[in-house]
């Protein structure tokens, strides 16, 4: 499904939070989104999502062709899992699936295919508070997969999770995304992640948020390993482009605490 995301623009009262976004996404393709603190990537991705009108502009959705069995074109990834505690990790998948007009056994069918790939058909009755915060995003995972999305909004999916937890989901999103050819927005501060994940990263630049630069990076996603020189360069090359920015925008925050 290819997304257009025509002259938007979006303000909160006196905060110019983005100034004229074009950007296209094509069917397939993974869009990192990076930059400083307060540069408008989650307010993007919610004019995205549809959660929020941006004051002026248009997100266009081509959606001729949205897989098989798609119940919503665009669905969300969050940071902090956003589970419900008293359903277990089936039920909460069920979730989203309750307001569409599927029988049980169809429903059951989409269960236990995202529990499997996710692996977590040995956890389908278990709740949240028995669960790790990985296992906890592999719900998350799970859950956006059941609705058989055209494209995933993933807003920092891994910042609430510790070193080693992180390395292993992110192998595990780079061979959801090389496996599925799933299209994607992902927002991150992290530009490892964004450089293993992205066939393009987008830094946007502050106060407006606007587009600096679109950096492309050819190496397909299956074939890239951690530590890999050319993603290093990479990820070099996306730091001295947000560099100053990020360094303004934390002596900022020091100053607001
Ligand atoms: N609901 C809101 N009301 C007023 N201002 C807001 C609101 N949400 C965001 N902003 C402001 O809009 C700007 C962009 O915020 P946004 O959260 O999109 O940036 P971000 O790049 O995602 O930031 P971070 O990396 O810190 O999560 C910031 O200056 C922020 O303070």
């Amino acid at each position: 499904m290819r997304l257009t995301i025509k002259n938007v623009s979006h303000r909160y009262d006196q905060v110019e939070a983005l100034r004229d976004i074009n950007l296209a996404i094509e069917p397939g393709e993974v869009v990192a989104l990076i930059g400083p603190s307060g540069c408008g990537k989650s307010t993007l991705l919610s004019i995205i999502g549809g959660m929020l009108a941006p004051s002026s502009g248009d997100v266009l959705i081509d959606d001729q062709a949205k897989p098989e069995g798609c119940l919503n074109p665009l669905t969300y990834v969050f940071q902090d899992f956003a589970l419900l505690p008293w359903r277990t990790v089936a039920g909460n998948i069920s979730l989203v699936l309750e307001d569409h007009p599927l029988s049980k056994s169809e429903r059951d069918v989409r269960i236990e295919e995202v529990l499997a790939q996710t692996n977590l058909s040995d956890f389908r009755d278990a709740y949240p508070k028995q669960l790790s915060g990985g296992m906890k995003q592999r719900v998350g995972i799970a859950r956006a997969l059941a609705v058989r999305p055209a494209v995933l909004l993933m807003d920092e999916p891994l910042s609430a999770l510790d070193a080693q937890t992180r390395i292993l989901l992110l192998d595990e999103f780079s061979d959801l995304f090389a496996r599925t050819g799933m299209t994607a927005v992902y927002v991150t501060h992290n530009l490892n992640e964004a450089v293993r994940l992205a066939h393009r990263v987008v830094a946007l630049r502050r106060r407006p948020g606007t587009i600096k630069e679109i950096h492309s990076i050819d190496i397909p996603i299956q074939d890239r390993r951690e530590g890999m020189h050319e993603l290093v360069s990479h990820e070099q090359a996306l730091w001295n482009l947000i560099r100053d920015e990020a360094i303004a925008a934390d002596k900022e925050l020091e100053n607001v605490a």
